[in-house]
């Protein structure tokens, strides 16, 4: 093939060395060297500032329909195992990175982060200005963008520009029926960290149903670690199938793309399940949901909080705990109800990150207290919601 320009507007070969383009929806081209699968992948290009778990921070689904770029610079450098996943499927589009990935330095690699993201048919790239592309995005909000991996240094920029324009917004996106379950199952394995002996390990006591809008997994181990007994229910499950399992707590999970686009579903359900009177907790996804069926609205941020060093203060306590976020709707502060009570605000930039219902056991936050990655500052969550449950035991 030629490696001049084409004259029909075709292919063009990119720069020296260049594998792999980063186009955004505003024609911006970001050029770099390809990894893992071969191909073209689109989504919203979004941030993550964490300094490691990039594993878990790929198979997070909440990552659905996102393209993650690292802004630390090593990424790779512990390679991949079995072990680091919050879901066997990464629902992540694609991953952007500094610098090359290196071969792994730690016991537990089984395969190179290269190796694992092909085989996951994930395309990423490499030798990106990952500090300036962050800046763009905190500045003009999270773009659209398509990374193309072409070994033959090929791309067809007008037409990834095109499609890049093209490529629709999360908002208004029902993105959790794609990564829910597709039967309800029970969970067992408890978080490792907590049955070595660093935290509370109980038998399982109470009955949780966990819905599963893109349940991470050590959101379902903390829970299995505090003395829950799990049924993980696909996200359409309706409130009297729910029911129907004697539950003594209901967990909202996590899980991707636009909250108000599962009001169809999920948050009708919800607002029978607070009804009942059950203790419940919401994460994430599930506390946008909860904040849904409550009455309040949410609304899509520019950037969103992604990392594992966010500030939040706990009301209730007055104590400051470091959190580990990802997220990219929030919840409209001035719409809360009467009786629903901001339990929880973020310290970077003042946004709702916890709710509470007066007079009833229903509490959620906007932030990620199994971490994975992250600190663990906010365990004591998982602890509110079992003394919710235990308070309701005969
Ligand atoms: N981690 C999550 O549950 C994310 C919730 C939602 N998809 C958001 O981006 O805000």
């Amino acid at each position: 093939m030629t490696s001049s320009p084409a004259q029909d507007g075709g292919p063009v070969q990119g720069p020296a060395g260049a594998t792999a383009a980063l186009v955004l929806a505003d024609g911006t081209v970001l050029w770099g060297r390809g990894v893992g699968a071969v191909g073209e992948a689109g989504g919203e290009v979004v941030f993550n500032t964490g300094m490691s778990g990039y594993q878990e921070v790929m198979t997070d689904p909440s990552y659905a329909g996102q393209i993650i770029t690292f802004t630390f610079p090593h990424i790779g450098n512990v390679g991949t195992n079995t072990e680091d996943v919050e879901a066997t499927t990464p629902a992540a589009r694609g991953c952007i990175l500094r610098a090359d990935i290196t071969e792994p330095s730690n016991w537990r690699a089984a395969q190179t982060l290269t190796a694992w993201l092909a085989s996951h048919g994930l395309v990423g790239m490499t030798g990106v200005d990952t500090r300036r592309l962050t800046r763009r995005i905190r500045d003009a909000g999270a773009p659209n963008g398509i990374i193309a991996h072409a070994p033959d240094g090929l791309f067809d920029l007008d037409a990834l520009k095109a499609r890049a324009a093209a490529w629709p917004s999360l908002k208004g996106q029902d993105l959790a029926k794609d990564v829910t379950c597709a039967q309800t199952y029970p969970w067992t394995e408890t978080r490792w960290s907590l049955a070595h002996g660093y935290g509370v390990l109980e038998q399982p006591r109470f009955h949780v149903v966990a819905i599963d809008y893109g349940a991470k997994r050590n959101i379902l181990r903390s829970l299995a670690s505090h003395g829950c007994r799990v049924t993980v229910v696909p996200a359409g499950t309706d409130a009297e199938t729910i029911m129907a399992h004697r539950p003594d707590g209901i967990f909202l999970s996590n899980g991707p793309g636009d909250p108000a686009a599962t009001g169809t579903y999920a948050v009708p359900v919800v607002r029978r399940l607070v009804e009942t009177g059950t203790p419940i907790f919401g994460i994430c996804l599930g506390h946008q949901i909860l904040a849904l069926a409550l009455g309040a609205t949410t609304y899509k941020m520019d950037t969103g909080h992604r990392g594992a060093n966010h500030p939040v203060k706990d009301h209730t306590t007055g104590k400051v705990e470091i959190t580990s976020q990802n997220h990219g709707f929030g919840v409209d502060r001035a719409s809360l109800p009467a009786g629903v009570v901001e339990t929880h605000t973020s310290l970077f930039d003042g946004t709702v990150e916890g709710l509470a219902v007066e007079g009833k056991p229903v509490f959620s936050v906007q932030y990620h207290p199994e971490a994975s990655p992250g600190p663990q500052d906010s365990q004591y969550l998982f602890a509110r919601f079992v003394d919710h449950i235990k308070a309701r035991q005969p």
